[in-house]
C-alpha cells in the first residue's frame, strides 16, 4: 500500500474480520499492516486481493532484502510509467505519419493499458465497494476521454498518471532509507575475546552478555558495554548527535554504532544486539512512523469527505449545464473530466506523511529521538517548559561543601549519622555524603530499620535511637526546626547549595551543604528558548525552596515550585498547563517520570543507556546538551510550516485549475501535469527535512576525521 486511501480501503475490508479497524496498526512507508495474532491469516490475504492489492505475510526479512523487493516494485513501476510514454508518444507520431487514425490509436491503446496497469484492478475495487478513490477519478477520467473520441489525451493522462505514481513510490523510498539508514550502523562483526586471550569474529547476534570484546581504533562499537581495559576517544555522533568525541575510559559504558576513534578498547558486553540503545531507537524510529499526528489525520479526513465531494461535483458540470441550458454534451463531459483529474487529492495526501517521516528521521540523525510525529507537532506550539532541577539543569554530580554541626557537636558526628543513613543510598546527595566521609577515613557503619522516603530523605534507628535524614520540608514535618536552624540553613543555602538536615528524637543535630554545578551551557540554552519565543520558563525542584530559588535566579527561570515530591510534579504541570497552555517537561528520568507523563510533552535529556528515560519520554534527546531543546524547537517549527506551504500550495493550485476548467481553458493533459507537478514539488519541499541537522556544540575540529558525515554523505 502508498496511500491513505488504501489504508482506508484495508481499513474497510480487513477490519471487521479483525473484529474492528482499531486493532490494525498501519506502517505506510513500509507497506506493512499488521493484525491481530487471532485472526486468519488467509482470510485477511483473501479480502486484501478483492481491493486489487496483494498481501502477504511479513518477513522478518533483513534491510538489504526489503530494499531488493522495493526496488523491484519501483522498477516496474519506473518501466510501466516509461512503456505508457514511449506508446503515447509513438501514437503521435504514427497519427501525423498515416491518414488513418487507427495506427495512432493502436499505440495510444497501449499506452492506456500499460499506464493503468496498476491502477485499474484498485479502481475496479473502489467502484464495487462505492469508495472513490484518486485510482477511480484517473480511471473514469481516461476511459471518459477515450469515449469522447480524445485517444491521444487518454495515452498522455495515463503516462502522467504511471509517472507520478512511481516518482511518489520513489519519494516514498527515500525517506523510507533514511529511516532504515539508522539501522544500519552496527558493523557486522565483533571482536570476541575467548579463554585462551585468543580473538574471534562473530556477528553481534551471537555475542552473549558478560562476553569481552576488542575494539580496534576506527572501528565501530558493535554492542553496548562498559570499558574494561583502555581509553579512547568515542565519536558518539550517530546517537547523540554530538559533534565531539568523548573520552571513554575503564568503568564508563559505549554504544553500539558509536565510533572508536584512537585507542584499544576492550569491553564487557552489557546488552543483547537487538536491545542495544541504537536498536531501541531505530525500532522507535520506525514504530513511530505507524502514528498518525493530528495534521495528518486532519488530511485524512478531508480526502475521506473531498473525493465523493469531487465525484459529485463532476457529475453535476457533466450533466446539468447540457440537461438544464441544452449546452452541449461532449463538451461539458470533457471539463468534468478535466475537474476530474485537476481534483486528485494525492499532492495533499503524500506529502504530509511523509514530511513527518523526513523530520523524524533527521532529528533522530541530530541525536533526538522523537516517538511520533504527533510530538514533533506539540513542540511547535509550546508555550512554556518546565525543568527539572537536579540532573537536567544542574549536572547532577554534587559534592559536599560543608558540614556544619549545630549546639556544639562536632562534624565527625554528623557525617557518622548520615552515612549510617546513607550506607546503601542510591540518591546522588547520598553518594556525595559517602564520598565525601570516606575521603575523611569514615567507614558507614548501617543504620538498622532504614526507610526512605522519596523526594524528602531516610530515617532509622542507630543505637536504638531514632535517626534522620532530609530536606527542610521534611525537619519541618518532623517538627524539628528552630529559627536558629533556619537561618543556618538559609546562609548554607546560599550560592544555590542544598542544604541536608542531619537529626535524631532531640532535634536538628546538624546540616549539609552539598553543591551540584550547573550546567555549562545552560544560560545559553535557556536565552536561546525565549529566543525562539518560549514564553515561561519554569524550575521544578525537590530541594528547598532558598536553594531552588537561588538556582533559578541565576538563570532566569520565571518561576520556581520547590519541596515537591515526586507526585506533586505531577500535579504541578497539570497546573502549569492550566496557566500557560502547551507545556514541556524536561527531566532526566530519576523521579520526574510522572511529570513527564502528564506534561503536553514530555522530554528526557542524556538519554543514551538509560532505557527508563527512553520509554517514559515522547522525545528523548540522546545527548545531555540542553542547546538541543531550541534547536528541535525550531526543527518542529519547519516541519509545520513545510506541512503548511504544501497544504496551500496544493488546495491553491486545485482552486485556480477548477475555475480553469469550468471556463474551458484547462486541458486534460495540462491537468495532470499541475497534479503532478504539485505532487514533486510538495513531495521535495517536505524531503528538504532530511537534510536538517543540528549545529554542533562547539565549533572546534577535532581534528577526527567524523565517520558521522560518511553517513550524513549516504543518507544524501
Ligand atoms: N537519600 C537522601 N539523602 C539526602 N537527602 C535526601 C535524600 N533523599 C531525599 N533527600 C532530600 O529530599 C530532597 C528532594 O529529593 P528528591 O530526590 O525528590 O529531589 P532531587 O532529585 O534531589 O532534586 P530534583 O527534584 O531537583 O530532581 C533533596 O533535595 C534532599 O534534601
Ligand atoms: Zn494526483
Amino acid at each position: 500500500m502508498c496511500c491513505v486511501e488504501e489504508v482506508r480501503t484495508l481499513k474497510a475490508v480487513v477490519g471487521p474480520l479483525a473484529g474492528g479497524d482499531e486493532r490494525l496498526s498501519f506502517d505506510l512507508l513500509n507497506g506493512k499492516m499488521t493484525v491481530p495474532a487471532d485472526i486468519d491469516g488467509d482470510a485477511v490475504i483473501a479480502a486484501v486481493s478483492r481491493t486489487g492489492m496483494e498481501a502477504k505475510p511479513w518477513e522478518c526479512t533483513s534491510v538489504a532484502e526489503r530494499d531488493k523487493a522495493n526496488s523491484r516494485r519501483q522498477l516496474l513501476q519506473a518501466v510501466l510509467a516509461g512503456l505508457s510514454g514511449g506508446a503515447a508518444l509513438l501514437g503521435q507520431i504514427l497519427g501525423q505519419a498515416f491518414q488513418a487514425p487507427l495506427p495512432g490509436q493502436m499505440a495510444e491503446a497501449v499506452a492506456v493499458a500499460v499506464g493503468l496497469w496498476m491502477v485499474l484492478p484498485k479502481a475496479l475495487h473502489a467502484v464495487r465497494s462505492l469508495r472513490p478513490d484518486m485510482n477511480l477519478l484517473m480511471s473514469v477520467a481516461v476511459f471518459g476521454a477515450m469515449a469522447q473520441g480524445d485517444w491521444m489525451e487518454a495515452a498522455t493522462v495515463s503516462a502522467l498518471f504511471a509517472l507520478s505514481l512511481a516518482l511518489e513510490s520513489w519519494s516514498a523510498e527515500r525517506a523510507r532509507r533514511a529511516v532504515a539508514a539508522l539501522m544500519d550502523l552496527t558493523p557486522p562483526m565483533a571482536r570476541v575475546k575467548e579463554a585462551d586471550g585468543d580473538e574471534a569474529l562473530a556477528a553481534p547476534e551471537e555475542v552473549p552478555v558478560g562476553a569481552v570484546f576488542v575494539v580496534l581504533p576506527g572501528e565501530r562499537i558493535p554492542l553496548d558495554g562498559r570499558v574494561l581495559v583502555g581509553e579512547s576517544m568515542v565519536d558518539q555522533a550517530p546517537i547523540t548527535g554530538e559533534s565531539v568525541p568523548v573520552l571513554k575510559s575503564v568503568g564508563m559504558e559505549v554504544f553500539a554504532g558509536t565510533i572508536n576513534a584512537d585507542g584499544v578498547l576492550e569491553v564487557e558486553n552489557l546488552k543483547l544486539a537487538g536491545e542495544t540503545t541504537l536498536a531501541k531507537v531505530a525500532r522507535l524510529v520506525e514504530e513511530a512512523q505507524g502514528k498518525r499526528s493530528k495534521v495528518e489525520r486532519w488530511v485524512d479526513r478531508f480526502s475521506a469527505i473531498y473525493t465523493p465531494v469531487v465525484l459529485a461535483g463532476a457529475v453535476a458540470v457533466a450533466m446539468l449545464p447540457p440537461l438544464a441550458l441544452g449546452l452541449d454534451w461532449s463538451e461539458w463531459i470533457y471539463r468534468s473530466l478535466v475537474l476530474l483529474v485537476i481534483s486528485c487529492p494525492c499532492a495533499l495526501v503524500i506529502s504530509t506523511p511523509l514530511t513527518v517521516v523526513a523530520a523524524m528521521a533527521s532529528a533522530a540523525r541530530a541525536g533526538v529521538l522523537v516517538k511520533g510525529g504527533e510530538y514533533l507537532e506539540t513542540a511547535s506550539r509550546l508555550s512554556a517548559i518546565a525543568f527539572d532541577k537536579t540532573g537536567t539543569v544542574t549536572l547532577g554530580r554534587p559534592t559536599v561543601e560543608r558540614v556544619m554541626a549545630l549546639d556544639g557537636g562536632d562534624e565527625g558526628t554528623i557525617l557518622r549519622l548520615a552515612t549510617a543513613l546513607e550506607a546503601r543510598s542510591t540518591h546522588p546527595l547520598g553518594r556525595a555524603i559517602l564520598d565525601h566521609a570516606a575521603a575523611g577515613g569514615i567507614a558507614p557503619t548501617p543504620a538498622e530499620s532504614i526507610q526512605s522516603l522519596p523526594g524528602k530523605g531516610i530515617c532509622g534507628i542507630l543505637d536504638g535511637k531514632t535517626v534522620w535524614l532530609g530536606s527542610h520540608r521534611y525537619a519541618v514535618e518532623r517538627g524539628a526546626e528552630t529559627p536558629a536552624v533556619r537561618d543556618a540553613a538559609l546562609a548554607l543555602a546560599e550560592s544555590g547549595r542544598s542544604v541536608v538536615a542531619v537529626g535524631d528524637d532531640t532535634g536538628v543535630r546538624g546540616l549539609i551543604a552539598l553543591s551540584d554545578p550547573i550546567r555549562p551551557e545552560a544560560a545559553t540554552a535557556l536565552a536561546a528558548l525565549r529566543q525562539a519565543g518560549i514564553r515561561k520558563l519554569i524550575m521544578l525542584t525537590g530541594d528547598n525552596t532558598a536553594t531552588g530559588e537561588r538556582v533559578a535566579a541565576a538563570l532566569g527561570f520565571d518561576l520556581v515550585l520547590a519541596e515537591l515530591l515526586p507526585e506533586d510534579k505531577g500535579e504541578a504541570m497539570d497546573d502549569l498547563a492550566r496557566q500557560f497552555g502547551t507545556v514541556a517537561m524536561v527531566g532526566d528520568g530519576v523521579n520526574d517520570a510522572p511529570a513527564m507523563a502528564r506534561s503536553s510533552l514530555g522530554i528526557a535529556m542524556g538519554a543514551a543507556g538509560t532505557d527508563t528515560a527512553i520509554e517514559t519520554s515522547d522525545l528523548a534527546l540522546m545527548s545531555d546538551d540542553l542547546t538541543r531543546l531550541a534547536w528541535l524547537i525550531g526543527h518542529s517549527r519547519r516541519m509545520m510550516k513545510v506541512i503548511r506551504q504544501n497544504i496551500a500550495f496544493a488546495i491553491a493550485l486545485k482552486a485556480v485549475f477548477m475555475v480553469l476548467a469550468i471556463l474551458d481553458m484547462a486541458t486534460l493533459w495540462g491537468a495532470i501535469a499541475a497534479d503532478m507537478g504539485a505532487a514533486l514539488l510538495v513531495v521535495f519541499n517536505g524531503l528538504r527535512l532530511l537534510k536538517a541537522t543540528a549545529a554542533p556544540r562547539s565549533e572546534e575540529d577535532t581534528g577526527l576525521s567524523s565517520p558521522s558525515k560518511a553517513f550524513d554523505q549516504r543518507l544524501a
